[in-house]
């Protein structure tokens, strides 16, 4: 028997940082993914086999003892033969069109399209269900995640977070096209969230100016999304950019791709954790090509997505 699922990445719209301080931030899913095969396979073993790299595991060993990055698949095929008292093993296949590492949601799209393939290959379950079983396997590579990634790659669209109130969906379709460009600076999100807490623990009167603004500013993009106001969102999405460098998670290379970004589109922005990583810019059809070659030209790797609706696939 063969399972197959795919699960969308994501960005972060609005409120990276200051979500850690509790404003809310606004995640959306994009239409890039990952899609996970599972298959039950008679060798004692786990095999799994990926872009980033290939893993074969015996079905006793334990935990601990395995560092690789493709440790969650490990973890949710071990923890669904254990449940079914299964003596075969399992072969997965990871498939992705989302870059590794650079704050899009690889990690997250991979455990809950691996939770979904692998547990198919045992019982019939909820996206509820698939979700808690991804934000465990998550917690093998990170242990501190929130669960916002997993929760908008399983569920799709937009989606606010709050640490004290947790996820909800936003209704709104906006229809716009988001230009992401890939700095190819690996960043660690840790340090850069720990470079931040030390901002904030100097400049404690600016960060919480800052966080009340932030504040009003998602509320305001909460309204612009429901109108479509590209306009709006871009200029808010200009604004947020200006405390992101505030607080210092921009640089140098980041600072050039806003720049040329911002010629044509509505507004650019980092997304993620910054240090690194990418920038989204906001676009509709009347600009896309237009920022993209003029990004291109500048020798930065980008591509264009739309907002995924669809969340969790399982086929
Ligand atoms: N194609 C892939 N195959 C298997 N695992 C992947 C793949 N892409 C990403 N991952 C997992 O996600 C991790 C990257 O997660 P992270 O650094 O949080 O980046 P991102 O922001 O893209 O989620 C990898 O180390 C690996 O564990
Ligand atoms: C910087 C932060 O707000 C988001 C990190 O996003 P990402 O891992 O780069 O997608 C940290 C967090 O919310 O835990």
């Amino acid at each position: 028997m063969i399972s197959k699922a795919s699960a969308p990445g994501k960005v972060i719209l609005f409120g990276e940082h200051f979500v850690v301080y509790g404003i809310k931030a606004i995640l959306c899913a994009i239409d890039k993914r990952v899609t996970v095969t599972a298959e039950k396979i008679p060798e004692n073993k786990i095999i799994i086999k990926s872009n980033i790299g290939e893993l074969e595991v015996s079905l006793n060993k334990s935990m601990n003892e395995i560092s690789s990055p493709l440790k969650p698949f490990v973890y949710l095929a071990n923890k669904m033969i254990k449940k079914y008292n299964q003596s075969e093993g399992i072969k997965i296949y990871v498939k992705s069109e989302i870059p590794s590492g650079v704050g899009l949601g690889s990690s997250s799209a991979c455990c809950v399209a691996g939770a979904a393939a692998i547990s198919k290959l045992f019982e019939k379950t909820s996206k509820e269900k698939i979700l808690e079983l991804a934000i465990e396997a998550e917690r093998t590579i990170f242990q501190n995640t929130s669960g916002a990634d997993c929760t908008v790659c399983t569920f799709g669209g937009l989606m606010e977070y709050d640490k004290e109130k947790g996820f909800s969906q936003i209704k709104s379709e906006p229809n716009f096209h988001l230009v992401i460009a890939n700095s190819n600076i690996e960043h660690s999100t840790e340090v850069v969230v720990s470079n931040v807490k030390q901002f904030k623990e100097k400049n404690e009167e600016k960060f919480s100016i800052m966080c009340q603004k932030e504040l009003e500013l998602v509320n305001r993009v909460k309204i612009m999304l429901k109108n479509n106001d590209l306009q709006g969102l871009g200029k808010c999405m200009k604004d947020n950019q200006k405390f992101l460098e505030i607080i210092g998670i921009s640089n140098e290379k980041l600072r050039k791709m806003i720049e040329k970004a911002e010629n044509s589109s509505f507004g650019a922005k980092i997304t993620g954790a910054g240090g690194g990583g990418c920038i989204i810019a906001l676009s509709d059809e009347s600009n896309l090509e237009k920022i993209i070659s003029e990004l291109k030209m500048n020798d930065y790797e980008c591509f264009s997505v739309k907002i995924d609706f669809k969340g969790l696939d399982t086929f």
